[in-house]
């Protein structure tokens, strides 16, 4: 087994709260691993850390056998890990191919010009198709993005994320405020991106957790609770308790 991030003893405390406390956590390579809890549990504060959006109190990470504990998101961005939405957000203006386009190009460490000719940026052409192509906006590609239903722009972030040439991607809340068509799309995408890549994902959606995970990390009270595959973690008397207590909250 190969792992592709590792933390350990991993730790934050927001003036003397702990939000994560002690978490050991191992994604396998190739794998979809999920990160779920009821509210507050600390899925945020944990996924922030592993982006390095979050300075852990204590604890070390390693990436691909690698200490990132102290590097910055745009430093793991360089080695293959990337989070959604990492290169902020969509150009509403611009088309679904000028986007990614600019993704491509600050992929590149180019910082974006605006007033660039159109004849410069076209070189990234038809890497930026490839990518449209394959989170399934090829009818979009001439489309502002503004004009892009809901899960659509979605779709288009994931293509700019990819165009960062990830080999882990972490996406946070992938399904948040979308319809069952919208989810099932993303759904799709998200494993066909897993097939050769790693994904770690902090979702709340549990039938989505349920069809995709390949392992599941449950946090509650900002400690590891549970971990196994779907069908182990939601037999877990503690986990089910966790769940039920929370909603009661
Ligand atoms: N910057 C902060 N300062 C103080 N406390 C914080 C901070 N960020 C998070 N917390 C606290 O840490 C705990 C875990 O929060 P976190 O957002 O990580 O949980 P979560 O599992 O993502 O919850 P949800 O599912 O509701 O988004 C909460 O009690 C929260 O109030």
């Amino acid at each position: 087994m190969e792992i592709a991030l590792q933390a350990t003893g991993l730790t934050k405390e927001f003036k003397g709260f702990v939000a994560v406390n002690n978490v050991d956590l191992s994604i396998e390579k190739g794998t979809i691993h999920a990160l779920i809890g009821p509210n507050g549990a600390g899925k945020t504060t944990c996924f922030n850390l592993l982006t390095k959006f979050l300075q852990p109190t204590r604890g070390t990470i390693k990436y691909e056998g690698r200490d990132i504990t102290r590097m910055k998101p745009a430093e793991i961005a360089r080695l293959g890990m990337v989070r959604s939405f990492q290169i902020s957000a969509i150009f509403p203006d611009l088309t679904v191919l000028q986007n990614v386009r600019v993704a491509l190009q600050r992929g590149r460490g180019e910082s974006y010009d605006f007033w660039r000719s159109d004849k410069i940026l076209s070189r990234f052409d038809d890497r930026a198709r490839a990518f449209i192509d394959e989170v399934g906006l090829t009818e979009f590609t001439d489309e502002r993005a503004a004009a892009l239903p809901y899960g659509r722009k979605r779709a288009l972030e994931i293509a700019t994320t990819l165009a960062l040439s990830p080999d882990m991607l972490l996406l946070d809340e992938p399904m948040a405020g979308m319809g069952r068509e919208d989810v099932e799309r993303i759904s799709k995408l998200i494993q066909k991106i897993a097939e050769n890549r790693t994904v770690l994902m902090v979702e709340h959606n549990l039938s989505v957790v349920a069809d995709l995970s390949d392992r599941i990390t449950v946090l509650a009270r900002g400690e590891i609770l549970a971990e196994g595959t779907y069908d182990e973690i939601s037999k877990a008397p503690e986990v089910i308790e966790a769940y039920i207590g929370a909603s009661h909250d």
